[in-house]
């Protein structure tokens, strides 16, 4: 782990063999074992032994200098100068790096250095040449000497040169050793650090292990999780096996009564099958009586073919008519086409001819008047009938009803039985001298309806009227009467189809007019609202708020003359069939807004308006046009009314009776406008003149049904509104208006 010191390798480094110690304290000893050596070995070649020289100096085998090698020259292998070392090894570098102060294990490099000069000595025994006092030697030995002394000069030099090296060499290793003690330092700071890392990566040990204690908690709970979740598996598992068991135990069971059944139908067919081959039996028997039979036939047959001749001859006499006949009927399809033609012709001239109605419907319209008023007296009711204390204290038997009801009933008469346009009233009263007096009170409307006429006869007549509005004209329909007369039920009806009132049938008709004159390019578009005028506050019937608090108002276009109503739900109308839901909404708003005290439905006005627009693609023209079926609060004037002390109910008949005259005051002033056209019309005067303004104006078609009661109690009721209807009646207003627009 710890970072070693670089070694000392590089060529260009002096030295980085062994250390100081192991060359200053190894090496003598070492060189001069070897020099005794090679001395003994140079004694065994040499004749006569030399005294040793230089004793005392280091005794490391001379090396041949420079010098000597020059005199060696002739040599031919010459020793490597010792002052350059070889480089060291990396064995020899390691173990400097270890900073021991032991020889190296290798002595390789030395001992190179150190066995050559040996071999090179022993052929120049220059080495064993004595430094000692020289003796006198004869003749050439004498020569020999000196120049053997001459020679050890030189070497002596030599070796003083190699000591200097040596020197330089033994200075170059110190500062080795010192750059090896720097070393060493770096090395005990880099320890240090080395230490202070280990502590720290101890430290992130331990932080690890934590973590890893941690992740093994963590890892052991989520074992345990996952152990009751595989639990939990596993017990649904095993209420799945049990489920499937019990299936499977049903499924056995009802398998097994299948086999049953099955083995009970096989005995069934083997029945079957024992019938039928007995049946077979007998059927043989059958057919060989009937090839007796055909044998008789046969013979039959013959006699036949006589007859088929005879036929033959009267089929070719048919065959002969038949062609007469088919030359006829050429002739006839011929005709038949020319007649398709006609028709062809004929249905042009009746479309032709459905423009010039609908020009003339609407001028008849206009000529009967654009307000005009029906009368309609409702049938005594079972619930009419409920005898009073007074006029029959024990209660009626069944067979007193008829006689009850005449007793009941207002005395009306309907003298007019073509036209249907009258009803007399006739009442008794007594006269100032106690005489009974008979009073005949007569009347003529547009259409009287007696108490059978149903639904679908009044509306025969207010039909032509909704269908004026298909064609642009803006139509109102009032239904006037006092509480109780049947007002509601001309206008909305039953549930049933024979008792749908004037707002479904109006509605249905519309369609189907609309449905009609698709053929002839129209296409119109129809929706519908549904209002309540309370004490002067207007209601949306098909709305979503509280009664009585949310603030409408009533907005006039003079331009198109057309009217709206603001904040209220204007619902689009994609069948006939959508009214009825309307009608019930409109119901149960009004059920809850009623108190107990207060039946909601007779102290207000309702106004269903269905508003039309079409335009026809293929002409390019438009038109607007509006139906108003307006269902009038309770006529029944202040004293009937019974209101008593009650503060909200004369609130409520005052209101009723300023709106109801404030009709009758536009009525009167729409009818004196035909003279002066500046005439001021009070439509501002109630809520409900000012909604109905544009279908009230002389630009549109008004028709009021006066409802009244068959009871006689009412009679003076009846009396009074008959009165009223009379005046609408006598007004004439201005001509109608078709509200169309050029394409
Ligand atoms: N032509 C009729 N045929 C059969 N029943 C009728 C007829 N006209 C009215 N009725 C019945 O008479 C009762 C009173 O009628 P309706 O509620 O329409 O009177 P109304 O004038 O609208 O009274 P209100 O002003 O209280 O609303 C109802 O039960 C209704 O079904």
């Amino acid at each position: 782990m710890s970072r070693l010191p670089r070694l000392h390798s590089s060529p260009d480094r002096p030295f980085a063999g062994p250390s100081m110690s192991s060359i200053t304290t190894s090496r003598p000893g070492a060189l001069k074992r070897k020099a005794i050596a090679e001395e003994d070995d140079e004694a065994a070649d040499e004749p006569r032994k030399l005294p040793a020289i230089g004793k005392g100096r280091p005794q490391r085998p001379l090396q041949p200098s420079r010098t000597a090698t020059n005199l060696s020259s002739s040599r031919s292998n010459p020793p490597k100068p010792l002052t350059k070392p070889n480089p060291p090894t990396l064995t020899a570098s390691r173990s400097v790096s270890r900073g021991t102060s032991a020889p190296p294990t290798s002595s390789s490099t030395l001992g190179r250095s150190t066995s050559r000069p040996p071999s090179t000595t022993r052929r120049e025994p220059v080495g064993r040449i004595a430094s000692g006092p020289i003796r006198p030697t004869r003749g050439p030995d004498d020569q020999r000497f000196l120049d053997l002394q001459s020679r050890v000069a030189s070497v002596e030099s030599a070796r003083a040169a190699d000591a200097e090296r040596l020197e330089q060499d033994m200075a170059a290793e110190r500062a080795k050793v010192a750059d090896l003690q720097a070393n060493h330092l770096a090395l005990s700071r880099e320890l240090a650090t080395a230490k202070s890392q280990e502590l720290n990566q101890r430290q992130e040990l331990n932080n690890a292990s934590e973590e890893l204690e941690a992740l093994r908690k963590r890892h052991a709970r989520e074992l345990k999780d996952l152990e009751i979740d595989l639990r939990r598996d596993l017990m649904s598992a095993r209420d799945d096996l049990a489920n499937m068991k019990t299936r499977h135990a049903r499924e056995t069971m009802e398998l097994e009564m299948d086999l049953k059944k099955r083995e009970r139908e096989i005995q069934q067919l083997n029945e079957d099958l024992r019938v039928c081959r007995a049946d077979l039996e007998r059927e043989r028997e059958t057919a060989s009586t009937l090839k007796s039979t055909i044998s008789h036939q046969s013979n039959a047959q013959i006699a036949l073919g006589t007859e088929n001749h005879a036929l033959q001859s009267q089929k070719t006499a048919l065959q002969m008519q038949l062609d007469m006949y088919l030359a006829t009927i050429s002739s006839l399809n011929l005709k038949l086409e020319s007649s398709q033609k006609e028709v062809d012709d004929l249905k042009q001239q009746a479309m032709e001819a459905e423009g010039v109605r609908r020009k003339l419907h609407n001028m008849v319209q206009e000529l009967k008047g654009n307000i005009r008023v029906f009368c309609r007296v409702r049938p005594i009711l079972p619930s009419d009938l409920t005898p009073s204390p007074s006029s029959s204290p024990n209660g009626s038997a069944p067979d007193d009803i008829e006689e009850l009801k005449v007793k009941m009933q207002a005395n009306y008469l309907y003298p007019d039985r073509h036209d249907h346009k009258e009803i007399v009233i006739s009442s008794s009263s007594e006269s100032a001298t106690g005489q009974e007096r008979k009073e005949l009170h007569n009347f003529a409307f547009d259409r009287v309806f007696e108490p059978d006429a149903t639904q679908a006869d009044v509306f025969e007549d207010i039909s032509q009227l909704a269908q004026s509005c298909t064609d642009g004209y803006n139509v109102c329909v009032f239904a006037y009467g006092q509480t109780g007369s049947g007002k509601s039920f001309t206008m909305e009806g039953g549930a049933t189809e024979q008792t749908a009132g004037m707002i479904p049938r109006a509605v249905a008709q519309v369609f189907r007019v609309a449905e009609e004159l698709r053929s002839k390019g129209w296409e119109y578009k129809m929706e519908g609202q549904f209002l309540e005028i309370y004490n002067e506050t207007i209601n949306d019937l098909l709305g979503k708020g509280d009664f009585d608090k949310k603030k409408h108002e009533i907005k006039h276009d003079a331009k198109s003359n057309t009217t709206r109503v603001t904040d209220v739900n204007v619902v689009p109308l994609h069948s006939p069939t959508q009214v009825q839901s309307l009608l019930s909404l409109a119901a149960s708003r009004r059920t809850v807004a009623a108190t107990l005290m207060n039946e909601r439905s007779s102290r207000s006005h309702s106004v269903f308006t269905l508003r039309i627009s079409g335009a026809n693609a293929s002409s390019g023209e438009r038109c607007e046009g509006s139906l108003n079926l307006v269902d009038l609060a309770g006529s029944e004037r202040l004293n009937a009314s019974g209101t008593g002390n009650d503060k909200e109910r004369l609130k409520e008949t005052q209101s009723i009776n300023r709106s109801l005259s404030a009709l009758g005051d536009v009525i009167a002033a729409l009818g004196e406008k035909g003279e002066k056209s500046e005439k001021h019309i009070p439509y501002r005067n109630s809520k409900l003149t000012y909604l109905l303004q544009n279908s009230l104006s002389g630009n549109s078609k008004t028709l009021m049904v006066l409802n009244l009661s068959p009871l006689a109690v009412h009679l003076n009721e009846s009396l009074t509104s008959l009165r009223f209807a009379t005046k609408v009646n006598n007004t004439t207003i201005g001509t109608a208006k078709k509200q169309s627009r050029a394409p």
